[in-house]
């Protein structure tokens, strides 16, 4: 059985939510039933970048992961595009095995089995500016699928509509630890990104929210973007 895999890289520090600052290796999978608008992994979500993915098996993954990782047993984090698309769960066993942890980054659109098996699960519900619709009984599935595991909901946030349609998802679910970050528009890989432009919007957010009474626990920037703006494989 082979996975599509858009690239595997690292060690890095895992650059969002609640394992920032972590080091990490990411396997970032190939495809995603989402169009967000503002994503900034197209190369692993339109099917016009799907000749640079690789069919992988999972020895092959860990095989990559042990390489780049100098064999020290870390975290790693899948994400995409949405790995959910696709069967983890041999690649997480093995890497368990070895005494690796690991983290999953999805949008909650897809429940599966494997979401038992890691050390966290980021559900990333999309807020109105993506473009796409959130289906909160898939959502539920994820949480169910996830027993066991610790959970977190990381949402962006690009304008008012946003923070009030997060606000209801906050209120919906009072258990999950919720993280903001504000949303990036210069997702170009070949362009720079503007750190001022990223700070405004970071100043915007925690104004929007602590600044007028709603205590979001926590409101973190992308790391990763501040340190080498939107270059791929960091
Ligand atoms: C590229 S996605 C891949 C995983 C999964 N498809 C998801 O969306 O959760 C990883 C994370 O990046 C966030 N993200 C994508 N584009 C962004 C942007 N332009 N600005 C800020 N965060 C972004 C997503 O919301 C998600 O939390
Ligand atoms: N360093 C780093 N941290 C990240 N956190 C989430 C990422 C992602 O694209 O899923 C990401 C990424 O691409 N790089
Ligand atoms: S769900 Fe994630 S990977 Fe898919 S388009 Fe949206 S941000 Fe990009
Ligand atoms: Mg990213």
């Amino acid at each position: 059985m082979t996975l599509r895999i858009a690239e595997i890289f690292g060690p890095t520090i895992q650059g969002e939510g609640a394992l920032i600052g972590q080091p990490t290796v990411f396997i970032r999978a190939g495809g995603c039933d989402y169009r967000c608008s503002w994503c900034d992994s197209l190369h692993a979500v339109d099917s016009q970048h799907r000749h640079d993915w690789l069919a992988m098996d999972p020895e092959a993954i860990m095989a990559e992961v042990v390489r780049l990782s100098g064999g020290q047993p870390i975290t790693v984090s899948i994400s995409g595009g949405n790995p959910a698309i696709q069967d983890f769960a041999p690649v997480i066993k093995l890497g368990r095995a070895s005494g690796y942890r690991f983290a999953c980054e999805t949008q909650g659109s897809i429940a599966r089995h494997w979401f038992s098996e890691l050390a966290m699960l980021v559900l990333s519900p999309k807020p109105p500016s993506s473009g796409q619709g959130t289906n909160w009984s898939a959502f539920e599935e994820c949480l169910t699928a996830a027993k066991g595991t610790e959970v977190v909901m990381k949402i962006v946030i690009f304008d008012d509509r946003d923070l009030l349609w997060a606000r209801e998802a906050a209120a919906r679910y009072p258990a999950l630890a919720l993280y903001l970050q504000p949303g990036n528009l210069d997702t170009d890989p070949l362009q720079p990104v503007s750190t001022q432009s990223l700070s405004d919007r970071l100043l915007w957010l925690v104004e929007e929210t602590v600044g007028k009474g709603w205590l979001v626990p926590h409101i973190l920037p992308q790391l990763h973007v501040l340190i080498w703006g939107n270059k791929r494989g960091v």
